[in-house]
């Protein structure tokens, strides 16, 4: 039997920095939602106990370094498991975004091992074990719309985002995660307003929520890359409701309410930039 699971990506409606750990990891409180751009796994068991994955991408591994392969590993090892499984993964999600590619690809494996295996293990212990993988990988597992406090991993619920248009442009650059939270500086700071993000949430208020969006890495990836600007401010010029960098960045993305209005947007970007997709939210 082969089974099938998508792998969402994210973007950031907040990203707050509460402090610097021992564990040389940052304090945080953000606020993802999932959105249609996915990855497609593939799990395909194998006769012999051992985890194999394939891709086609210049810019991903296929090798144990690859957080699907991770993510199977640690799997396996958790609940004893001498079995072989060959992941097939179909890259949409650009990589180095800030969209959690590779963290949503070790979360689907997780998912789908449990189907795969019969293994009923349930969601939030799959989070919990996601966690040994990366700090975004929890919210992947249950793919929704959630706070996400600690150092990624401890995931509350809220409700989805008011139905909405996104438009992504990735910039032609990779941003590594590690090297902007080092750059970033802690005594030069604006908190986005997470309790109004919750709030307009909540009511499902579109321009509320528009109003509020924040994310206190951005400046530090526009410092390092000033083409993540002049992308920011055409998202803006062109009508965008509610802008943002996601992540780590470099990737900006757009929020609208009409497609009309989105589709002339994804069109003006695409003359601008490389990469411009136009979603919808998961969340
Ligand atoms: C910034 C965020 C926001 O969603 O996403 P991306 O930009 O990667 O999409 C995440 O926190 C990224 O999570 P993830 O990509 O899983 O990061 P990890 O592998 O756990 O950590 C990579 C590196 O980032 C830094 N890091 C990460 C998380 C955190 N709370 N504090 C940190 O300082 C650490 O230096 C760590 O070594
Ligand atoms: N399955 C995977 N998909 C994408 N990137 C992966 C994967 N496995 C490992 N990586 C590595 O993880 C790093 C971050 O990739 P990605 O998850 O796309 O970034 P981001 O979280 O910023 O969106 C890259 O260096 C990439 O090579």
């Amino acid at each position: 039997m082969v089974l099938f699971e998508r792998a969402p990506a994210k973007i950031n409606l907040s990203l707050d920095i509460l402090g610097k750990r021992d564990d040389g990891y940052h304090e945080v409180e953000m606020i993802m939602t999932t959105i249609d751009l996915s990855d497609r796994i593939e799990l395909h068991p194998l006769d012999q106990d051992r985890i194999d994955v394939s891709l086609e991408s210049r810019y991903v591994p296929n090798d144990e370094r690859n957080l699907a392969f991770k993510a199977a590993q640690i799997f396996k090892t958790m609940y004893n498991i001498e079995k072989g499984v060959h992941i097939k993964i179909e890259k949409s999600i650009p990589v180095s975004a800030g969209l959690g590619g590779g963290s949503s690809d070790a979360a689907a494996v997780l998912r789908g091992l449990n189907r795969l295996w019969s293994m009923n293990i349930p969601t939030e212990e799959l989070a919990a074990l996601g966690a040994h993988i990366g700090s975004d990988v929890p919210f992947c597992v249950h793919n929704s719309t959630a706070i996400a406090k600690g150092r990624g991993e401890r995931i509350e619920k809220l409700p989805s985002p008011p139905s909405c248009w996104v438009i992504l442009a990735k910039p032609n650059i990779g941003v590594s995660t590690r090297t902007i939270f080092q750059r970033f500086d802690m005594s030069c700071i604006t908190h986005p307003s997470t309790s109004e993000i919750i709030s307009a949430l909540e009511e499902k208020n579109f321009i509320k929520l528009c109003n509020n969006l924040g994310n206190v890495l951005e400046s530090v990836t526009i410092k390092l890359h000033p083409e993540v600007q002049q992308i920011k401010d055409r998202m803006k010029y062109a009508g965008s409701a509610g802008v943002l960098m996601s992540g780590s960045g470099p990737t900006i993305y757009g929020l609208v309410q009409h497609e009309n209005k989105a589709r002339r947007i994804y069109n003006g970007l695409r003359g601008f930039c490389e990469e411009v997709y136009i979603v919808r939210i998961l969340g």
